[in-house]
């Protein structure tokens, strides 16, 4: 039995009488971001996609309860392009999540997009070649909008806090997304400079997932690296290392935003499906 809002779930697949909590706010760690609290519950998931790429955390951020999922597992055993996106965003939104905050490392492709950056990103480019990016295979079809692809609210959100507490941020930022696991050649590189801001490998199909279930997704990049189209070629292991070096101010920005997530949504993400199905 599900019951929705703020109460609790009771359901059987969990174990007779499993009780947890329904938190409405759902955090995806990425690559150097495996938990973000202490989890007061964790919870597996089985899903009709297979599980996600972690039990589920929940614990609290500023007395606020939060989902939290490492993409890349606890342990980061799952690439870019074998992450379990589907059972991961069907987990949160099973869990009563309304709202999901995607972490994630990127590199930079303008000179002024530096490492230590935050980008809350405004749009995206979408360079993948063969991952899972429906919940809709037939017989029922939907085409989701993905014009604005991010939460209008969260993101201001976002924003805001981060300016209140002077991180170094864009406000805006095109994110393209490659299939990875390798990073570009220099020629792709130059390529993607001349439409986007930044490079990662795991924005898609992650909010596409989430906008087909009608939720809110926002993006919280943190720059790591500027990519190959500048001397030094990005590797695995610098990502890890700045982003690791920049883990604080995530956490201080999820601190200060969070918080400020109104109860009710306003922003008419939910609204997109009403138009999607043939
Ligand atoms: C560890 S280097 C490449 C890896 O880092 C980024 O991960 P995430 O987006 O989950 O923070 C990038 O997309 C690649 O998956
Ligand atoms: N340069 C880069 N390319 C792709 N994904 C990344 N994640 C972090 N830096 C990256």
């Amino acid at each position: 039995m599900i019951s929705t809002g703020k109460a609790t779930l009771i359901f059987p697949a969990f174990g007779i009488n499993t009780v947890i909590t329904m938190p409405k706010i759902g955090i995806i760690g990425g690559s150097g971001v495996y938990g973000v609290f202490e989890p007061k519950e964790t919870v597996k998931v089985h899903t009709p996609y297979g599980r996600p790429s972690a039990p589920v955390e929940i614990g609290e951020i500023e007395g606020v309860e939060v989902a939290f999922i490492p993409r890349h597992g606890k342990h980061h055993e799952f690439p870019p392009h074998e992450v379990p996106y589907r059972a991961n965003i069907w987990a949160l939104k099973e869990l009563g999540v309304e709202r999901v905050i995607g972490i994630t490392a990127v590199g930079s492709l303008r000179e002024e997009y530096k490492p230590g950056d935050i980008v809350i990103a405004d749009q995206f480019i979408d360079f993948t070649k063969k991952r899972e990016y429906t919940f809709y295979n037939g017989p029922r079809v939907a085409h989701v909008s993905m014009a604005d692809p991010f939460c209008p609210e969260l993101r201001r959100i976002f924003i805001e806090a981060a300016k209140e507490l002077s991180l170094p941020l864009h406000e805006k930022g095109t994110y393209i997304c490659i299939e990875g696991p390798r990073f570009s050649t220099r020629a792709e590189s130059r390529m993607f400079r001349q439409f986007a801001d930044i490079i990662g490998m795991t924005l898609i199909p992650e909010v596409n997932l989430a906008r087909e279930l009608g939720m809110c997704y926002v993006n919280v990049s943190t720059v790591t690296d500027y990519d190959v189209w500048a001397e030094k070629p990005v590797d695995a292991q610098e990502v890890i290392r700045v982003m690791k070096e920049n883990e604080e101010k995530v956490q201080r920005l999820l601190k200060r935003a969070i918080p400020r997530i109104p109860e009710e949504r306003t922003c008419g993400c939910a609204d997109i499906l009403k138009t999607a199905f043939v």
